[in-house]
Formats: structure tokens, sequence, C-alpha cells
């Protein structure tokens, strides 16, 4: 379970990126951030995983404050950036092997996940190069491989489905689906609507930093009086004029 707890953040000379957002995501569900570009989605995931400091309030995953418990909290997820262009020098298996070892995954256990996780996403010819030469879709897919690998219980993605090739998207949606049966967080953001209404339990909708909506599919389109497709009642909410 991941707890936001009104938090705000401010950029220098900017208005507000994120006013005072709560939510709670749910174990055992997959849930989809939303909104318009500039919205604050992944401001709000940096300040979920410790990569930006929170200005005001507090965020606890399964429990443990990421800035007071930093270490324990970022034991328990797994983050994909939605520019996945890091660690450029490293060669994917060196990638690959320094998160089996900052996560001590037994070496043979690690082997065998390496290679049916990268046979799965069809890099595994590539592991040998350096992911500087990887395209896009590669580089996420390493990166995810390098989530799935140490098997966190929160999945923390922002907008993990762009640029991945349908066998691989497919694949992905799948363990999402399988990791929150197990009863695990899965929150992802995304601006496909249509794969969040095909995936998603239930969405969190955020606006010029604010939430604006977080329910199922079915109370939004209750609280709306709409039995329109997410699409119509997204464009309706973050419609400013
Ligand atoms: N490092 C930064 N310095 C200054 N302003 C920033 C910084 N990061 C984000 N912002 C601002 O915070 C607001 C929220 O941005 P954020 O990147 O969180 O949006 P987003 O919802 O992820 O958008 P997108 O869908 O385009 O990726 C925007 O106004 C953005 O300009």
């Amino acid at each position: 379970m991941i707890e936001i707890k009104d938090v705000s953040k401010d950029f220098a000379g900017k208005k507000r990126a994120i006013d005072s957002l709560n939510l709670t995501i749910p174990d055992g569900k997959i849930v989809g951030f939303l909104g318009p570009n500039g919205a604050g989605k992944s401001t709000t995931i940096k300040m979920m995983t410790g990569i930006l400091p929170i200005d005001d309030g507090s965020i606890t995953l399964n429990g443990h404050d990421i800035e007071k418990q930093p270490l324990q909290a970022k034991k328990i997820f797994g983050y994909v950036p939605d520019q996945p262009d890091m660690f450029l020098r490293l060669r994917g298996i060196e990638y690959l092997n320094f998160i089996g070892d900052i996560f001590d995954i037994p070496v043979d256990i690690r082997k065998e996940q390496i290679e049916t996780l990268t046979e799965t996403f069809n890099i595994h010819d590539a592991l040998g190069d350096y992911i500087q030469t990887y395209s896009h879709g590669m580089r996420q897919k390493i990166i995810v491989t390098g989530v799935l690998l140490h098997d966190p219980d929160i999945w923390i993605l922002d907008e993990p489905l762009t640029g991945l090739d349908p066998k691989s998207a497919y694949m992905l949606k799948e363990m999402m689906r399988e990791h929150a049966n197990k009863g695990n967080t899965v929150f992802f953001s995304s601006h496909g609507l249509e794969v969040v209404e095909q995936l998603c339990d239930e969405v969190a909708i955020i606006h010029n930093g604010k939430l604006l909506f977080y329910g199922t599919l079915d109370e939004m389109r209750k609280t709306y009086q709409s039995d329109q497709s997410l699409e119509h009642v997204f464009l309706e909410l973050t419609n400013d004029e």
C-alpha cells in the first residue's frame, strides 16, 4: 500500500506543481495515474520514490516513510522511470548483475531469472551490448527486467508501456495483473486511456497538481452521471475552459 498524505511540491518561480495531494493506493489492485502533460504525475512518482524531496506532507510505502526510512522503503518497491536513460555505460548484463548484487539475489536464481525475462522481452541477444546502444524500448525493457528480477512488492511505473512493442506490452500487462492478483501494489502513469480502461481496477486523475478523482471506472461513471468512455470523462474533467 502507498499512502500519500497532504503532499505539496513547489518548483522555484512556478505555480504549485503538487497541491495537498491525498491518495491511498491499495494492495491487490492495478491503479492507473492519469493527467494531462504537466499535471504532476512524474513529480508525484519522483517524490514517492525518493528522487525528489517532499516540501510538505508524507509518503509511506507499506508503512515505511520514504524520507524517514529511505532504505527500508527502497527495498520494497521497483521503479521504471519515464525516461529510461540510465546506466548507459554499463552493458545490459552488467546492469542486471548490479541489481542482483544490491538486492542480494543468489547467483543461480539470478541467472535463471535473467535468462527467462530477457527471452520474454526479446533482449537476450543484446545483454552483452552497452545500454547506450539500446533503443528507447530496449532501455525500458532492461529496467523492467531489473525490477522484476528483485521482485519487489510495490511496482511504480512511469509510462511503462510507451515505446514497448505489442508483444512486450502484452507480457508486461499480464505480469502487472499477476502481480496485483497476488495481493501486491501496481501503480502506473499513462496517457493511454484505452489501456487504462482495459487494465486498471482503479484510476486516479490529477490536474494542475490536484487530485480530481480516485475510484473505479464504474464509480467514475456514477459520479459524473456518464455512460461514456474514460476518454470522454477525462477530457471533460481536465478541460480548463
Ligand atoms: N525539475 C523541475 N524543475 C522545475 N519545474 C518542474 C520540474 N519538474 C517538473 N516541473 C514542473 O512541475 C509540473 C508537473 O510536471 P510533471 O513532470 O510532474 O508532469 P507530468 O504530469 O508527469 O507531465 P507529462 O505527462 O508531460 O510527463 C509542470 O509544471 C513542470 O513544468
